[in-house]
């Protein structure tokens, strides 16, 4: 078994960092012999916090913090029906939770955190503590502070690193079941499906979409939720139906809904249907879009906008597979593949207590950032041209953009995203008439305004004269007047305009557009 290889997988990765934010604790791995790997000739490693650190100073206390280790370790070697997270009291009373990982129903070795403190300690008890402490190290010093920074988790947080710990675990099996063994051949692709990858419907391979296609190929073939972030527009759902499509689910149904459409009580029932009788107007039982799903995929759009009350009902979907109707007293039960979206920041909505921190986690497991299209303007060409075809209508001869247009399109910030860039080439094809050539003069007048001084085509666009000084004339417009828009932010505007943050300084210097000597001096 190899437990390296476990550390580094994106999620535990992930789960320790965020153990070691809340609880100042280390998640650490047990072999199948209660060895714990990673530590020094099999000893326990330096534990999280002082008190205990102090502890396994002391040979006596080393020894008998790994006999507390094998306690729990022979729990789950002896029973091998015991899959879920354990507590166990250590011998300093401090509690030590693990969570047992079984390969083939054999048993690996387990996953646990250690030195944490289920109670407030009373006078007696701390008083027990320190001197059990001073025994073991007579030079021990300062250990009320050490004692006062042990973590202490209530019964709630009890609950939700036995959650963490198991979802750890889950992710280890799932990579264990993606990778084939060593001496095997690999696996056969999977069929490929009906008309071609899934995925050549996602255009753009600019570094940031290389590495979505990336992590797509990954996760498509799994069943864990996918959290899908980005602006609006920028193709959430698009890359939700890329990765039903190309997973072993592809033939079953791809449901949506957004969550944001409905009220709370519509939404309930749209999500988990309802009973005859549940509310004045249901005249007969109706099926919610989770059992619809069933099999299949649901993209839950705009996951951040679902009411607390919701919020309950999807963590019990996710965790239990089950859920019930409006007015229903039986469980049904379903099995989906969730794949959330959102253009918020879900982590702040959890900050704010607006968003269910258990939920957040259900769903984080796997995360796709889509980066808005102003950071990945090598897309603009091919997108450009892939929705020419796509709306190009039947006799039209346009066959492209004339060149003045690309540079103009490229130095909008399009805040709506592919959809507006789409929309302004379905536009551009209709108002180009039987044009071969579409001219920048028809792009819309919002986004002439917003990247030309008086929303016309200046002297930089000319499309006669010396292509040089063309080129330089348009480059000191654009840099000109994204200094404007972006009040002079050059790491904002380097962004948007794909050039490194020192090679735009070196530009405004050139063009004489600082604002002072200070930015004219400025360097990386
Ligand atoms: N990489 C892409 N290649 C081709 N078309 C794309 C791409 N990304 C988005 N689109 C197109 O842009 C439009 C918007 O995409 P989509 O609806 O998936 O965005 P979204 O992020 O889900 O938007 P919203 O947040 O508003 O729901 C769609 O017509 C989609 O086909």
């Amino acid at each position: 078994m190899d437990f390296e290889k476990y550390q580094n997988l994106p999620t535990i990765i992930l789960l320790r960092e965020l153990i070691r934010k809340w609880w100042q604790a280390d998640l650490t791995f047990a072999d199948k012999h209660g060895v714990v790997q990673g530590w020094r000739g099999g000893a326990p490693p330096l534990p999280p916090h002082d008190f205990c650190r102090l502890s396994v100073l002391a040979p006596e206390g080393e020894r008998r913090c790994s006999e507390s280790l094998r306690s729990l370790h022979e729990k789950f070697k002896g029973n091998t029906r015991l899959r879920q997270a354990l507590a166990q009291d250590c011998h300093l009373n401090f509690t030590l939770v693990g969570a047992p990982l079984y390969l083939d129903a054999e048993y690996e070795g387990m996953l646990f955190v250690q030195g944490l403190l289920r109670h407030p300690l009373e006078e007696q008890t701390a008083l027990n503590l320190k001197s059990q402490l001073r025994e073991l190290v007579p030079v021990a010093s300062d250990l009320d502070r050490a004692l006062a920074r042990v973590p202490l988790l209530d019964a709630r947080e009890m609950g939700k690193l036995s959650d963490l710990l198991e979802l750890a675990i889950h992710e280890i099996l799932r990579h264990e079941e993606s990778t084939p063994p060593r001496d095997e051949p690999p696996a056969a692709p999977p069929p490929p499906s009906p008309g071609g990858s899934a995925f050549e419907t996602l255009i753009g391979r600019s570094g940031p979409m290389r590495e979505i296609l990336k992590l797509m190929e990954k996760v498509a073939q799994s069943d864990s939720t996918v959290l899908i972030n980005g602006e609006s527009g920028t193709g959430k759902e698009l890359v939700a139906r890329a990765l039903h499509q190309s997973g072993p689910r592809r033939d079953k149904s791809f449901v949506v809904q957004n969550c944001s459409a409905f009220n709370d009580n519509l939404l309930e029932s749209a999500l988990f249907g309802h009973t005859r009788g549940a509310f004045t107007g249901a005249t007969r039982d109706k099926k919610g879009l989770f059992e619809v799903a069933d099999g299949g995929t649901f993209f839950l759009d705009e996951v951040g906008d679902m009411s607390p009350a919701l919020q309950v009902k999807l963590l019990r979907v996710l965790q239990e597979g089950t859920f019930l109707p409006v007015g229903g007293t039986h469980p049904r039960e379903v099995d989906v593949r969730v794949i959330a979206a959102t253009h918020k920041n879900l982590a702040e909505l959890v900050q704010r207590g607006e968003f269910r921190e258990d939920l957040y986690y259900r769903i984080h497991v796997i995360r796709l950032h889509l980066p808005p299209l102003r950071e990945r303007r090598e897309d603009l060409p091919v997108l450009i041209e892939h929705f020419l075809r796509k709306h190009h209508r039947e006799g039209q001869r346009a066959r492209g953009l004339e060149p003045e247009a690309l540079p103009l399109l490229n130095a909008y910030h399009w805040p709506g995203n592919i959809r507006e860039l789409e929309n302004e080439i379905e536009r551009l094809l209709v108002l180009g008439g039987d044009r071969e050539w579409l001219p920048a003069a028809l792009i819309s007048p919002r986004i002439q305004e917003a990247v030309l001084p008086g929303g016309q085509a200046g002297p930089s666009w000319r499309a006669t004269g010396k292509l040089p000084e063309a080129v330089e004339a348009l480059e000191r417009e654009m840099i000109q007047r994204g200094l404007a828009r972006t009040q002079h932010n050059k790491s904002r505007l380097a962004r948007e305009l794909g050039i490194s943050r020192s090679n735009l300084i070196l530009k405004i210097a050139r063009y004489g557009l600082a604002r002072g000597p200070d930015e004219a001096g400025e360097e990386d």
